[in-house]
C-alpha cells in the first residue's frame, strides 16, 4: 500500500483517486458517486469550519437546522430557479412497503425549505437583518463523472440565506462572505483564486447576481468554482410572499443573499498540492502538522530516544502545534517517513542517538524535502517559523504555477490555441450571453465545452477600441474563459 502507482503529471485522475486513498482520506463506497470521508478528511473539514463559522458569528449568523425533506409543491415553487436543475433531485417514494401519497425530495439546497418560515418570521423592520447559516448534508444526483470531493451526489457544506431591508445592507454582506471564501482558499488551503461575478448564463437563475471565487488546476487545465455568494435580489421574496412593514408603515419586500463553501475545497487542495509521495497538507489545515519518529540504533539507549520524542511532542502541543509522536514498533522509521509523507504531514522530526548526543533535532519538510539539524533548545520557535514557511511557499508556488497558465488573448485563432494547451485564457468580452452560448457551441468537444468562468473584479486595462474575441462586436469586459469542473 506504500508509493504511489501514478504519476501526478502522467495520469492526474488516477494519481488522484490513489492519493485520497492512500493517505486515508476517502474510502470508496459500493454507491456510485458517495465516498466515505474518514478522519484526515473530517479534521481537515472541521479546522476550515473552526475558522469560517467563528468568522460568521462575528457578522451575526445564527446556526439553525432545516429539515432534509422538501415537498413537492414548495420545491417546485420558483420555476426557472428549479428547472434547469429539476433532473438532480432525489426523491423519497416509499416507507417500507407503501408507498408515500407524495413524493418528497431530499435537500440539493435549502432555500424552498427555509423561505416560508422567513415568510412567517418576518413582519417588521424590527425583525431585520435575518441571519440564518446551516451546516448540513445535499443530496444531488449528478451524472458527470463522480469525483472525491469535487463532484459527489451528497457533500457537506454550509450554506448562509440572509434577509435585509435595502439592496446595499445585501450588496455589502455578499462582499464581506467571497472575502471570508477568498481567505478559506489562500490563507488556509494556500489555493489561489480569483474573486469575480459570473456571466448571466453561469448564475445562479433565482438570483440577481453571483460572485465566486475560482480556482484553477493547471494538470488538467480546468477551471474549478471554490464558493459562490448570491444576491438573490427580490425574487424569492416575491415568490414566497417574505415582506415586512417598513419604519413608516409601508409594506415592502426584502432583500436576500445566500451563500455556500463545500467539502470541494479540501479537494481542490489536495489536487493543487499533492505531488508524486502522495499528500502535501498545508499546516493551517494539517490534523497534524509535526510528526516525530524515533530513530533506535541497534545497542542504542531506546528509552532515551523514545523519552525526547516524548518530551519534543509535549513541548510543542504546548505552545499550539498539532504534533504527534510515531512510536509503533511493528514499523522501521523508513516505513512511517514514507506513510507520513503520504499524508502529507508538513514536517517530520527524527530523534535517533546522534542526535539525542549533540542535543539537537533532525527536522524534514515535506514542501520541498530539506532536512536541518535544529537545537533541541530551540525547537518551537524553529518549528513555527518552518511551518509559516511552508504555508507561504505552498500558496506562492501555487500562484506562479496558476499565473503562467493565464493566457490573455485577442482573437478566436489565439483562444482556441489557449484552450488546446490547457490555458486559463484571459479574454475581452463584449458580456452578451448569446455570445457565451456561441462560443459553448463552438468548442463542444469530448473535454467539454469551454465557458466562463468569471469576469475578475481586478480587471486589467482595456484600451478603447479593443473587440470581443468571438463576435468582433467591442469588448465591454476582460473576462476568465476555460473548460472547467
Ligand atoms: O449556491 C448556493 C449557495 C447556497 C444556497 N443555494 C445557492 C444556489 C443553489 C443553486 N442550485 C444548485 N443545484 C440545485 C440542484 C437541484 C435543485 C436546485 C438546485 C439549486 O438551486
Amino acid at each position: 500500500k506504500l508509493g504511489m502507482a501514478y504519476k501526478k503529471d502522467d495520469n492526474f485522475g488516477e494519481w488522484y483517486s490513489e492519493v485520497v486513498v492512500n493517505s486515508e482520506m476517502i474510502e470508496y463506497y459500493d454507491i456510485s458517486g458517495c465516498y466515505i470521508l474518514r478522519p484526515w478528511a473530517m479534521e481537515i473539514w472541521e479546522l476550515l469550519k473552526e475558522f469560517f463559522d467563528a468568522e460568521i458569528k462575528k457578522l451575526k449568523l445564527k446556526p439553525y437546522y432545516f429539515p432534509l425533506f422538501v415537498t413537492e409543491n414548495v420545491l417546485q415553487k420558483e420555476k426557472d430557479h428549479i428547472e434547469g436543475f429539476a433532473p438532480e433531485v432525489a426523491w423519497v417514494t416509499k416507507s417500507g412497503k407503501s408507498d408515500l401519497e407524495a413524493p418528497i425530495a431530499i435537500r440539493p439546497t435549502s432555500e424552498t425549505v427555509m423561505y416560508p418560515y422567513f415568510s412567517k418570521w418576518i413582519r417588521s423592520h424590527r425583525d431585520l437583518p435575518l441571519k440564518c447559516n446551516q451546516w448540513c448534508n445535499v443530496v444531488r444526483w449528478e451524472f458527470s463523472n463522480p469525483t472525491p470531493f469535487i463532484r459527489s451526489r451528497e457533500f457537506l457544506w454550509q450554506e448562509g440565506h440572509t434577509v435585509f431591508a435595502t439592496k446595499e445592507e445585501a450588496d455589502e454582506e455578499v462582499l464581506q462572505i467571497l472575502e471570508l471564501y477568498r481567505r478559506i482558499y489562500e490563507e488556509f488551503l494556500a489555493v489561489p483564486v480569483s474573486k469575480g461575478r459570473k456571466s448571466e448564463m453561469e448564475k445562479f437563475a433565482g438570483g440577481l447576481y453571483t460572485t465566486s471565487v475560482e480556482a484553477f488546476i493547471p494538470n488538467t487545465g480546468r477551471g474549478i468554482q471554490g464558493a459562490t455568494s448570491h444576491c438573490l435580489g427580490q425574487n424569492f421574496a416575491k415568490m414566497f410572499d417574505i415582506t415586512f412593514e417598513n419604519e413608516k408603515g409601508e409594506r415592502s419586500m426584502v432583500w436576500q443573499n445566500s451563500w455556500a463553501y463545500t467539502t470541494r475545497s479540501i479537494g481542490v487542495m489536495i489536487m493543487t498540492h499533492g505531488d508524486d509521495k502522495g499528500l502535501v497538507l498545508p499546516p493551517k489545515v494539517a490534523p497534524i502538522q509535526v510528526i516525530v519518529i524515533p530513530v533506535p540504533f541497534k545497542d542504542a539507549d531506546t528509552t532515551a530516544i523514545k523519552g525526547a520524542c516524548e518530551s519534543a511532542v509535549y513541548s510543542l502541543n504546548q505552545a499550539g502545534i498539532r504534533a504527534d509522536l510515531d512510536a509503533r514498533e511493528n514499523y522501521s522509521p523508513g516505513w512511517k517517513y514514507s506513510q507520513w509523507e503520504m499524508k502529507g504531514v508538513p514536517l517530520r522530526i527524527e530523534i535517533g542517538p546522534k542526535d539525542l548526543a549533540n542535543k539537537q533535532v533532525r527536522i524534514v519538510r515535506r514542501d520541498n524535502g530539506t532536512k536541518v539539524d535544529i537545537p533541541s533548545a530551540d525547537l518551537v520557535e524553529q518549528v513555527r517559523m518552518l511551518l509559516d514557511g511552508i504555508q507561504a511557499n505552498l500558496l506562492e508556488t501555487a500562484k506562479q504555477k496558476r499565473d503562467a497558465c493565464i493566457a490573455p488573448i485577442n482573437t478566436w485563432d489565439e483562444f482556441t490555441a489557449a484552450l488546446n494547451e490547457k490555458k486559463l485564457i484571459l479574454a475581452p468580452w463584449c458580456d452578451e450571453e448569446e455570445v457565451e452560448k456561441d462560443v459553448k457551441a463552438r468548442t463542444k468537444g469530448d473535454l467539454g465545452a469551454a465557458k466562463t468562468l468569471c469576469t475578475p473584479f481586478d480587471q486589467p486595462d482595456l484600451p478603447s477600441g479593443t473587440v470581443c474575441f468571438a463576435s468582433g462586436k467591442p469588448a465591454t469586459t476582460w473576462s476568465f474563459w476555460g473548460r472547467s469542473y
